[in-house]
């Protein structure tokens, strides 16, 4: 479970996140949405103490953040927009490695952990491969990849489609299903609601900082077309079991 309480957040005179108060429980599968600016990124960086509450706190399992940064960081897996950031290793296979790595697990338990998280983004011959001759789309798999290696209770992927071909975004879409039915919380940042509408069980809109919509996805469909959020319409439905759909832009950017 991540619970935020009154979570404030400043930049300088900029509320990035103003007094938020959110609950995830284990095993959920949230849409957290609204338009660029809106604090969404700001707010999930919380969920492992990337950033320090300004006012209010966090709770991983009941525990704050700010108390055990581990436990957090262990429980709550993160890929962010800039996966060039987050690639630390000279090699995709030993980019995948090392968070496991980091959490003293036995090779053969590593050696698992990255097939079966590179097998997820389609990567699984790539494992030797130098990280600096990837396309972006590739280097945000393989950050994925690592984050799927940590096995985490929930794992946070900030707007993960972007740079991603139909094929890959396809792969990672099939992979977020399996993981939420094997149990495992996600929570997809994005403006974007057409890969993964159909698998959320709550969708949560921010509008200047604040939760404007919590809801399940049928209701909240119903209520985002103000809020720059491009959502998918019934039209593309029947051709399109995997809920991807047509687009109605009911946004401006
Ligand atoms: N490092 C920073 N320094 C100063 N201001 C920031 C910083 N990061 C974000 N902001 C500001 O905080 C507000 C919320 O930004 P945030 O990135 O959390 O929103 P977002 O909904 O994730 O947007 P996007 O979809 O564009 O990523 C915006 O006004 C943004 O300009």
């Amino acid at each position: 479970m991540i619970e935020t309480r009154g979570l404030t957040h400043r930049y300088g005179d900029t509320v990035a996140v103003d007094d938020v108060s959110l609950s995830v429980p284990d095993g959920e599968f949230l849409l957290l949405v609204g338009a660029n600016g809106s604090g969404k990124s700001t707010l999930v960086r919380h969920f492992n103490g990337l950033l320090e509450p300004d006012e209010g706190e966090v709770l991983v399992n009941g525990t704050a953040v700010r108390d055990d940064l581990v436990a957090a960081r262990t429980a709550v897996g993160m890929v962010f927009q800039e996966p060039r950031d987050q690639l630390v290793a000279a090699t995709v296979g030993a980019d995948v490695a090392f968070g496991p790595e980091n959490l003293g697990l036995s090779r053969e338990e590593i050696d698992r952990r990255v097939a079966e998280a590179l097998a997820a983004v389609n990567l699984d011959e790539r494992a030797g491969e130098s990280v600096h001759e990837l396309s972006g789309g590739e280097r945000e798999r393989v950050a994925i990849a690592g984050a799927l290696a940590m096995e985490p209770d929930h794992l946070v992927l900030d707007e993960p489609f972007t740079g991603l071909d139909e094929p890959a975004r396809r792969s990672v879409v099939a992979r977020l299903r399996e993981l939420h039915a094997d149990g495992t919380g996600v929570v997809v940042v994005t403006h974007d609601l057409r890969d993964v509408l159909g698998l959320a069980d709550r969708v949560v809109a921010m509008a200047d900082g604040r939760v404007v919509l919590d809801d399940d996805p049928q209701g909240a469909l119903a209520d985002l077309a103000g809020l720059n959020v491009r959502v998918p319409t019934a039209a593309g439905a029947d051709d399109d079991p995997g809920g991807v759909g047509d687009v109605a832009d009911t946004g401006t950017d």
